[in-house]
């Protein structure tokens, strides 16, 4: 799903209106009405709904709103919030319609006064300012901000397209914004609903299509998409009936240090488990016998020389791919055997942890990475990599930046993981959940990644689709086990049912 600015929001609500065609007045009919169906659908008939409108469209949506409730039978409200002088002309028109039909329903608030603490149990729509709006919200309006934000905790709140305030491609940190518990939006996601500076301002996002022209759709470009199941589909390969276990390529992971072979263990099963060919595990001495015993299909190469993953005593290019990172220090070792590895094997390849805290404390390293390769940081280590940025918005431009210049593929782990390309493109990843917040969970992507890459997928839709089934299985997992006992392995245990999905 391709994600718009607000700009070329307002140029689809154009291009529909002309070539659908429709009137933009039957369209926001349509967005209201869809915003209608929702509240009835989890809202009873005689519950009480506030709906705070601007002097926009957003606020034309609320007025529409507040007709369409009351016809179904809710105790609808609309309080008209008078920040300009002059109405959109939609909105004009909903307010004449409101008035024709329910005129006890409209109540106009000029901009001296302050709004009035609902009764208990009001449901309280926020169609203040949506995709319109030009400047943070400041004065009187920034007060009404404030006031809506005070009624969070009592009052259920819902969003009309933005919680008003929101800039919908920009960072509105340290900027009034409604916090909505829900924000029913138009056709898209907005960029900013992505960014984990906003968590818990939009609430939960629904997407309400509005039925704007699939062609302004298809042919405008945007660099910003939903990395979302039927994307994954096109990209996921069944087997050949005539595979080998040299079909799908065979994978050495570099990982594990004296007390950190769990995740040694972790990557190693997750690769085997998401269908790499053949597996090669490079470990320090200390870890021989816990592969061997703990991942009996994994062959075993052990470091002679120190006491974690430093050398190496085998040839790096021999391998179709090579993860390197889960629990393997920093020690000085492990990076000057990093750096060789780097300087000898060229093709992609999946860095993760402590390869990519190396990476940040060594001076032009990054440099040296093979075009193509998965880089899987952290916010922590996104900030060692790549410096601070002062918002999210930022640290996209940043991370996309670092993606096209050096030609990587590059990811930020969050809720909402963001996937920078060499091709410019930044996909946001919608599987997982709060459950996956435990340690090891990283490891499990690092060979879910590595084994991807070695069964032949390329470098993009390696990460599109190992990002997507990792936060799969782990919604699967938490599923039936719940969020807080979802462990690491478990999200190994639902790879399975993750790619049976991709199959049906
Ligand atoms: N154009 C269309 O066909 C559709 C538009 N829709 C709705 O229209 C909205 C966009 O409408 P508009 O473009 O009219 O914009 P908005 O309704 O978001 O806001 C515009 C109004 O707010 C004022 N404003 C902007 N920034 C402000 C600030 N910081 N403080 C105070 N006032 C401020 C503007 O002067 C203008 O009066 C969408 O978010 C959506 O809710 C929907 O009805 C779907 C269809
Ligand atoms: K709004």
């Amino acid at each position: 799903m391709k994600i718009f600015t607000a700009q070329q929001i307002r140029e689809a609500d154009a291009y529909t209106i002309q070539h659908l065609p429709i009137s933009s007045l039957d369209l926001m009919e349509r967005a209201a009405g869809a915003c209608t169906s929702w509240i009835c659908k989890h809202f009873m008939p005689n519950t009480s709904v506030y709906i705070y409108c601007g002097m926009g469209n957003n606020g034309g949506d609320g007025l529409a709103i507040t007709r369409l409730l009351r016809n179904r039978g809710y105790n609808a409200h609309a309080y008209v919030l008078h920040h300009s002088e002059k109405a959109s002309a939609d909105h004009a028109a909903n307010r004449e319609a409101l008035l024709q039909k329910y005129p006890e329903a409209l109540h106009d608030l000029p901009n001296t006064t302050s709004i009035q603490e609902p009764p208990a149990n009001v449901l309280i729509v926020d169609a203040i300012l949506g995709t319109g709006l030009s400047r943070p919200a400041d004065g009187w309006i920034a007060g009404i901000i404030h006031q809506l934000q005070a009624l969070y905790a009592a009052h259920t709140i819902i969003a009309i397209d933005l919680p008003s305030g929101m800039q919908a491609d920009s960072s509105s940190l340290n900027t009034p914004v409604v916090k909505a518990h829900h924000t029913l939006s138009f056709e898209f996601y907005k960029l900013a609903f992505l960014f984990p500076e906003n968590a818990g301002i939009s609430g939960e996002v629904h997407i309400l299509p509005i039925g704007l022209h699939p062609d302004y759709i298809e042919q405008t470009p945007t660099p910003f998409h939903i990395s979302e199941e039927s994307l994954i589909r096109t990209i996921y390969k069944p087997r050949s009936p005539f595979a080998h276990k040299g079909t799908y390529g065979h994978a050495l992971l570099v990982a594990g240090s004296e007390g950190k072979m769990g995740a040694a263990i972790l990557s190693a099963k997750s690769c085997l488990r998401a269908g790499v060919g053949l597996l090669s595990c490079h470990v320090p001495k200390c870890g021989y016998t816990i592969i061997q015993i703990a991942v009996p299909p994994a062959m075993c190469i052990v470091d002679e020389q120190y006491d974690h993953s430093s050398g190496f005593q085998t040839d790096p290019s021999k391998y179709k791919v090579i993860g390197i990172g889960p629990g393997i220090g920093t020690a000085a070792g492990t990076a000057w055997a990093l750096e060789r590895l780097l300087e000898q094997y060229r093709q992609p390849m999946v860095l993760d942890a402590d390869a990519l805290n190396i990476i940040a404390a060594t001076p032009g390293l990054i440099d040296k990475v093979p075009k193509g390769s998965l880089l899987t940081p952290h916010p922590k280590e996104f900030e060692r990599l790549f410096g601070k940025t002062a918002n999210n918005r930022e640290q996209l431009q940043v991370l996309s930046h670092n993606a096209v210049e050096k030609g990587l593929c590059i990811l930020l782990k969050g809720r909402y993981t963001a996937m920078a390309f060499p091709d410019g493109s930044i996909y946001f990843n919608t599987t997982g959940n709060p459950g996956m917040a435990t340690g090891g969970s990283g490891d499990v992507l690092t060979g879910i990644l590595t084994s991807l890459l070695s069964q032949g997928y390329n470098s993009k839709d390696a990460m599109l689709m190992g990002v997507y089934i990792h936060g799969l299985a782990g919604d699967y997992a938490a599923e039936t086990l719940s969020q807080e006992a979802l462990t690491p392995e478990d999200i190994i245990d639902y790879l399975g049912k993750s790619f049976l999905r991709l199959r049906a």
